[in-house]
């Protein structure tokens, strides 16, 4: 069932934790609140369930206005990270709870069919205390779905789990809501589980949402720098837009050009043969975005406008590019040559290589930027790439996004 929040705010006195609100919840979509502690995704999930009264605005659900309905009267069931089991009783009783309470006289298919859903068939007799966490979480799980909410709500609820077990349940739940097929909201500060589990995820940062869409579109389209830093890593790139090319003909997009200090303009466009070296995930290439090297011979990197999150950005607007670590390849400076025509590229020098067993991490210095980090896949590594050596790093335009400037560079980066 579809859940359209308008305007929805609230103040605790003095204090905005959620600022007006407009967000729509597709039916049967697994969707996430995502956000750093204090964000106030969880006061927003409250207010869905009733458990906090809106200081203002509405939640409809499909075309019912439950704004003022208490909790139970919503056709809504939260599982929390503190799941409660009942301890006395056990894993098929725990799971009948609500059918009981509700006067249902005969749960036994209903029990089985939820602990077959959860693949816990063969603990149904078992208390709580002689399941492991992930199993509780489970029948937490199922004592909820067998309410048949038209909304299910979780809050943390892999919190409490270990690394491994979490990264389990967390394909488990995704299985379990692709099944029941209702609609899921989950709450978490963890953006892995989120870009893993959800369709659509919307980022909080200080009451508002900062950026919503599929995971895939926020990791490689960010909008802000919150999001560039909080959703993995990024390389962010002080530089100030160019004016358009001599020679570019009005209404065919050129892409966007902006200097750093010290992009490589050593390089000829058109050096190379390159097949494109870049990762291949995500954005598709943008439109004209070409050489790197402008043809001023200004030193130039390009990327798509899409991919510019500054509205009507002009020449002499202060940006900062972005790109992640993991669509920049390194390149000895001695091959230099070999670069594909069309990268981005900036020259640097290797200040640390470590070895992350899936990946080498190298931490890059160049005259752009003090410290670049780029990932390269575990594989056929060049023996050269060791600190102090010169390098050259590229990538391919359309991997490269720009944010507004005016915002803090580092804002996400240590968010938990
Ligand atoms: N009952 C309350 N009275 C006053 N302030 C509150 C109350 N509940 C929440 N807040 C404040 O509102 C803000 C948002 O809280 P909320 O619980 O929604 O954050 P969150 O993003 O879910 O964080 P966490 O992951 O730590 O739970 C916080 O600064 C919190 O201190």
């Amino acid at each position: 069932m579809t859940i359209t929040l308008s305007g929805i705010s609230k103040r605790f006195g003095d204090f905005t934790a959620v600022h007006p609100l407009d967000l729509t919840i597709p039916e049967g979509s697994f969707f996430a609140l995502l956000g750093a502690s204090g964000c106030g995704k969880t006061t927003t999930l409250r207010m869905i369930a009733g458990l906090e009264e809106p200081t203002a605005g509405s939640i409809l659900l499909g075309d019912d206005d439950i704004t003022r309905l208490p909790p139970h009267k919503r056709p809504v069931n939260t599982v929390f990270q503190n799941y409660a089991l009942f301890p006395h009783l056990d894993v098929a009783e725990n799971v009948a709870f609500g059918l009981r309470r509700r006067g249902v006289r005969s749960v036994r298919k209903q029990v089985e069919e939820m602990l077959e859903l959860v693949q816990l068939g063969a603990m149904a007799r078992r208390k709580p205390r002689q399941l492991s966490g992930g199993q509780q979480q489970r029948v937490a799980l199922a004592r909820a779905l067998i309410n048949r909410p038209r909304v299910l709500l979780l809050d943390e609820p892999l919190g409490a789990l270990d690394l491994k077990l979490r990264r389990q349940m967390q394909l488990e739940l995704k299985r379990i809501q692709t099944e029941v097929g209702i609609t899921f909201v989950h709450v978490t500060h963890d953006q892995e589980e989120a870009m893993t589990m959800a369709d659509s995820v919307a980022v909080m940062y200080q009451g508002r949402v900062e950026q919503l869409g599929p995971p895939a579109e926020l990791y490689e389209n960010p909008r802000s720098t919150f999001v560039a830093n909080f959703l993995g890593t990024s390389n962010l790139i002080e530089a100030e837009v160019l004016p358009p090319e001599e020679g570019t003909s009005a209404g065919t997009d050129a892409g966007i050009r902006v200097k750093t200090a010290g992009a490589d303009a050593s390089a000829s466009a058109g050096a190379g043969t390159g097949t494109g070296t870049g990762s291949g995930a995500g954005a598709g290439a943008g439109s004209g975005a070409g050489a790197g090297v402008g043809g001023d011979g200004e030193a130039a990197l390009r990327l798509p406008s899409a991919r510019c999150a500054v509205e009507g950005a002009e020449a002499g607007t202060k940006v900062l590019v972005g790109v992640r670590p993991e669509k920049i390849s390194l390149t000895h400076a001695d091959e230099a040559g070999t670069v594909p025509a069309g990268h981005n590229r900036l020259t640097g020098r290797i200040t640390d290589a470590s070895y992350l067993g899936v990946s080498w991490q190298y931490l890059v210095e160049t005259p752009a930027c003090p410290e670049l980090t780029v990932y390269a896949q575990n594989v056929e590594r060049d023996d050269r790439l060791v600190p102090g050596a010169r390098v050259v790093l590229h990538w391919r335009p359309s991997h490269t996004f720009a944010l507004d400037a005016a915002q803090d560079a580092a804002a996400g980066e240590e968010a938990l």
